[in-house]
């Protein structure tokens, strides 16, 4: 779930980041206007109410919540121009994974000032990944048993006995591609199911995996060894399509595939190929490369395949979870305040980048650090002058966290939720400064 907003208060960004006082606002926070500021000025008492734009379900909770202070306008399934129209009359947005906010949306809001491409931030609240995990699962056991045909079948009347005869979990081995929040949740829940658990994540750390009894190993050896494969990756460039007609050729043949994740990460195309052949028995799927997806989709029509509508998150609990976390983000904003789930806060205003130019190339090492394997902890030492000694390095950890956590995830790293994130990922960034009494080097 998400949700997007005019700036409260942009120009006093210098202050919350600590920037050094001297660096002037940079053009384009100057040209952001503080909507909620402005309005909150406004005379007219009714008037100056935000407008907040609900385009998906929400939780009854946050809408309430949002009510307090807010006009509310609960409006679904628009179609693309008519959520460009309605965002420019609107403060804030929130939609879920069913809603594209592109760049035309982002240029068409406008809030109550009517300043269209005022400029926006987005704030996110993912769902708890147990809720994932748990639809990962009901997938993963539903589809061994075939519950959902043999439900129809018997909704049709008919007492199917011998056709719906499923296959055992116990004693197979079950591949996770993914070992994140999701991934982790899925690994803890199939072992309890008495399945063994591999799992390959390049960036995940072993002991962590070890510690819930999960061996991490290839790629290749997860797909070729597993009777099940769940995948739980985010979709970036060296995901999509991860698994294809070559991925398939080495997996076992009757192997089974579940799929939470994102639609583009298996070839569609290929997967009904093998399933068609055999070499996949079976498939459960809640994400499509397209959503939703077309209704002659060869998925969701093939009867090997268990199919949702992207309902990984959607239990009662997690939606009320996440309608009140996303509402206080708003309300929050409103108050003029960033939330830590920010995903778009501005990473370095430019001035700041010429100014830590030299230190800039630290995202840059730490990627290459990174390598393949998963880093769990980085030092960083700046060698600076002594007058520059309270050089506030949020920015330079922000750099550090994103460069480590961008390239193999779909979260977005910024100034605001850098240190948060980099805790939530168990990566712990130390820092020593050597203060020299002239200059420093890279004067
Ligand atoms: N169906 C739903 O409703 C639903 C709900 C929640 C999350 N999701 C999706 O589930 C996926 C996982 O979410 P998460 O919260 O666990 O994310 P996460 O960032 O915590 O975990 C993703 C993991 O994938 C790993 N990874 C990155 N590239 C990889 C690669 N090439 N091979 C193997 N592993 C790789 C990362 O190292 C990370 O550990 C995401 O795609 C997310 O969008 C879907
Ligand atoms: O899959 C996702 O990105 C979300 O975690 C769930 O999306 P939803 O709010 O549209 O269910």
């Amino acid at each position: 779930m998400a949700a997007t907003f005019a700036p409260a208060d942009p120009l006093p960004l210098s202050r919350r980041l600590l920037l050094p006082s001297r660096l002037p606002a940079t053009p384009l926070l100057r040209h952001r206007r503080p909507r909620l500021v402005a309005m909150a000025a406004e005379p007219g008492g009714e008037n100056s109410k935000p407008r907040v734009l609900v385009a998906e379900k929400l939780g009854r909770g946050g809408v309430d919540l949002l009510k307090g202070l807010a006009d509310v306008d609960c409006a679904y399934n628009l179609s693309p121009e008519e959520l460009r129209a309605k965002i420019g009359l609107c403060d804030a947005l929130i939609v879920r994974s069913g809603t594209k906010v592109d760049r035309d949306v982002f240029e068409a809001s406008g809030g109550s000032s009517g300043a269209p491409g005022s400029g926006s931030t987005m704030w996110t609240s993912p769902p708890p990944p147990n809720m994932a995990a748990e639809h990962g699962i009901a997938l993963l056991t539903a589809m061994a048993r075939n519950i959902a045909r043999s439900d129809a079948s018997m909704k049709s009347g008919k007492w199917e006995r011998n056709k719906y005869v499923g296959v055992s979990l116990v004693g197979k081995t079950l591949a996770i591609l993914g070992f994140g929040k999701v991934g982790s949740e899925v690994a803890r829940r199939a072992k309890g199911l008495g399945l063994h658990v591999i799992a390959h994540d390049p960036y995940a750390a072993a002991d962590r995996a070890h510690a819930i009894g999960v061996d991490l190993v290839t790629f290749d050896e997860a797909i070729a060894r597993a009777d099940f494969i769940s995948l739980h990756m985010p979709l970036t460039p060296s995901t999509s399509k991860i698994l294809n007609d070559e991925a398939f050729a080495k997996m076992k043949k009757g192997v089974r595939i579940i799929n939470v994740a994102r639609g583009g990460v298996l070839d569609e195309e290929a997967l009904v190929k093998a399933l068609d052949s055999g070499v996949v028995a079976q498939a459960a799927l809640d994400v499509f490369t397209k959503e939703p997806p077309s209704a002659d989709n060869k998925l969701v029509l093939h009867e090997k395949v268990t199919a949702t509508p992207h309902l990984g998150a959607s239990t009662v609990e997690a939606q009320e979870e996440v309608a009140i976390e996303i509402a206080e983000a708003v309300l929050g904003a409103l108050k003029g305040e960033l939330a830590s789930t920010s995903v778009n806060a501005p990473m370095v205003p430019a001035e700041v980048l010429s100014e830590l130019t030299p230190f800039v190339l630290g995202r840059l090492v730490v990627q290459l650090v990174a390598g393949g394997s998963g880093v769990k902890s980085v030092k960083v030492t700046y060698t600076i002058a002594i007058t520059r000694g309270d050089l506030d390095t949020r920015l330079l950890r922000a750099m550090i966290t994103k460069g480590l956590i961008e390239p193999i995830s779909d979260v977005h790293v910024n100034i605001v939720n850098a240190d948060f994130t980099a805790k939530q990922r168990g990566i712990r960034i130390t820092e020593e400064r050597i203060l020299l009494d002239g200059h420093s080097p890279f004067d």
